[in-house]
């Protein structure tokens, strides 16, 4: 078949679209994302003759919807790089085409609005898209065909890096680009990231020249509609730390990293954005995502520091460092992988003390049956005592690398090291508690209802905690959701979920097969601990979720 060939437009194009304030992207992906799963799976299925039946995972997806910078430094290309860098797929949406190298931007053919229109259903109307992060948007046409085309086709977020001038100070975007972003896009946004002139054009003019006048600024942008704003402050002059202010609509963050020296920073921009997206396609908080985003760029500049492409003032940095050192694969580790939360052992004193077994003796037992991760739940301990035996316990979970999590106790965790908390609706809020122990610990919240799932997410929670699925005596007065109030947490959820309440053998099964690729795993208390063999009890309930996992399109 002939492909319709169309010839790029060789200006900026003016549009005179009417304004207004779109909703934000609601999240019905989880549904399409399973729909489109089933819809594979039967496929795969009537091909491979039942029994060898293909296990099909969704992978994390950035659409990336932007200018290619034929330099490869930054645009279409480091968004690529960037997501791939993190395991993340990235398609991709070109808006414009722009002949740019380290010298600066020599030409821009900005792509007519219909195809970038045509280009947004072709991705979207096919894939599953998680996060679509925006860079060049040449012109206020094209924001108002990226907002109709959100609307059509929900994603999980969105991340806009307003992109409006190149690092060469080349201009990337019309004028009449700003009310697009203000008064549509940004409404629509879960994060803004901003540099510095960015931020002063999005509020007027005005030069922003200390840290006090960026925190100032995140607050007047997050005044437009956005969930979270970054403010980043590389070019921040007197300061020798790069500092960026992050701010989701209570608390700003003030985010310090070192300053590389270095020429190599064209891209710098374009690449937090694509990771802060790819971190958040992978089920990270916003913070931690951010946080991620920071650490990356950081060591990626570190690690290009001296590279020599090109001969002008600004080279690009090499996105593929850790694949080429090990040096920088240590802190690339994620302190949180969902996958933990697939056998996920709660303690219980009083059950322990019933069969005569100690705690450490109890999370011994239960990481050998594979428990994947531990959670001390100690309602009876003092205080002393409680951090004493948790000390023992992460002792035993480190040498297995297993987390430990501590239940409702912010300051037992902070007092043992322990790598997180899990806390409830009446607990310390979530948002406090990643205010006490920052971004480097988990933070699982329990919660009953999508509200409270989107609340905790916004807070900065890793996981949730839905339950009592079923009825338990282990918790009192504990209302039950029951499978279908389980699904609804899962698919308003953008954190993975471990279901609890009242499950063991007889219906872990049927829980997993629930069909929602974010409920990760299930936690118990007395199936494991209320019985004489922890280590056994463990084993068995790990095969009935393995089997569980391997009947259905889950990762194990
Ligand atoms: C994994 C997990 N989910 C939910 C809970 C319950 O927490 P909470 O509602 O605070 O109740 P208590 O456990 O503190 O009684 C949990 N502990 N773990
Ligand atoms: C802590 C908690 N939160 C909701 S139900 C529950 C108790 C789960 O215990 P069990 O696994 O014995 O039903
Ligand atoms: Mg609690």
């Amino acid at each position: 078949m002939a492909l319709p060939f169309q010839t790029l437009s060789t200006r900026i194009p003016r549009n005179t679209t009417p304004l207004h304030s779109p909703p934000r992207v609601n999240r019905a992906l989880a549904s399409r994302k399973r729909a489109a799963l089933v819809a594979a799976s039967a496929m795969y299925g009537s091909a491979a003759d039942g029994a060898h039946k293909r296990k099909l995972q969704p992978l994390p997806h950035v659409l990336t919807v932007a200018g290619s910078d034929s330099g490869a430094g930054a645009g279409v290309q480091a968004d690529i790089k960037a997501c791939g860098a993190l395991g993340v797929f990235c398609s991709s949406v070109v808006t414009a085409v722009t002949a740019q190298n380290t010298v600066g931007v020599q030409g821009v053919h900005v792509v007519p609005e219909s195809f970038v229109e045509e280009q947004l259903r072709s991705v979207l109307s096919d894939m599953d898209v998680d996060v679509v992060k925006t860079g060049m948007l040449p012109s206020i046409g094209v924001v108002k065909v990226l907002c109709d085309s959100l609307r059509k086709f929900p994603v999980k977020a969105l991340v806009v890096d307003p992109v409006m001038v190149s690092t060469s100070g080349d201009t990337l975007s019309a004028p009449s680009t700003l009310s697009g972003y203000r008064d549509q896009l940004f409404a629509m946004a879960d994060i803004v990231t901003p540099n510095l002139k960015e931020a002063s054009a999005l509020l007027g003019g005005a030069p922003l020249k200390t840290v006090y006048d960026m925190r100032d600024a995140a607050k007047s942008i997050y005044n437009l509609g956005p969930r979270h704003v970054l403010v980043k402050g590389g070019d921040l002059s007197d300061s020798s730390d790069a500092i960026d202010i992050f701010f989701d609509g209570q608390t700003c963050h003030e985010l310090r990293g070192s300053r590389v020296k270095t020429r190599n920073t064209h891209g710098t921009g374009c690449t937090m954005a694509s990771c802060i997206a790819a971190e958040l396609a992978k089920g990270s908080a916003m913070l931690q995502a951010v946080q991620e985003a920071k650490a990356f760029v950081e060591s990626a500049l570190h690690y290009s520091k001296d590279m020599a492409i090109g001969n002008g003032p600004q080279g690009p940095f090499d996105h593929l460092f850790r694949l080429k050192s090990p040096h920088y694969n240590v802190g690339a580790t994620p302190r949180f992988n969902p996958d933990d939360l697939f056998l996920y052992a709660v303690t219980d004193s009083r059950m322990n003390k019933k069969w005569g077994r100690s705690i450490t003796d109890a999370v011994q037992a239960a990481i050998e049956g594979g428990a994947t991760i531990i959670q001390l739940r100690e309602k009876e301990a003092e205080t002393r005592e409680f951090i004493e035996s948790a000390k023992a316990c992460l002792e035993i979970c480190r040498s297995s690398r297993v987390p430990l999590l501590i239940n409702d106790r912010v300051d037992v965790a902070l007092a043992c090291g322990a790598d997180g908390v899990h806390v409830g609706q009446s607990d310390m809020p979530a948002r406090t508690a990643r205010e006490l122990l920052g971004p480097g610990k988990i933070i699982g919240v329990s919660c009953k209802t999508p509200a409270q799932a989107e609340k905790a997410w916004a807070d900065g929670a890793d996981y949730i905690g839905c339950g009592g699925v079923f009825p338990t005596t282990t918790k009192e007065d504990n209302i039950t959701v029951g499978m279908e109030g389980l699904k609804a947490v899962c698919l308003a959820s953008k954190l993975p979920v471990v279901a609890i309440g009242g499950i063991g053998i007889a219906n872990a099964r049927s829980v997993m097969e629930i069909g929602v690729p974010n409920l990760k795993g299930i936690a118990i208390v007395s199936a494991l601990f209320d019985r004489e063999c922890v280590a056994t009890e463990t084993r068995k309930l790990r095969s009935v979720l393995m089997d569980a996992c391997s009947r259905t399109n889950l990762s194990v």
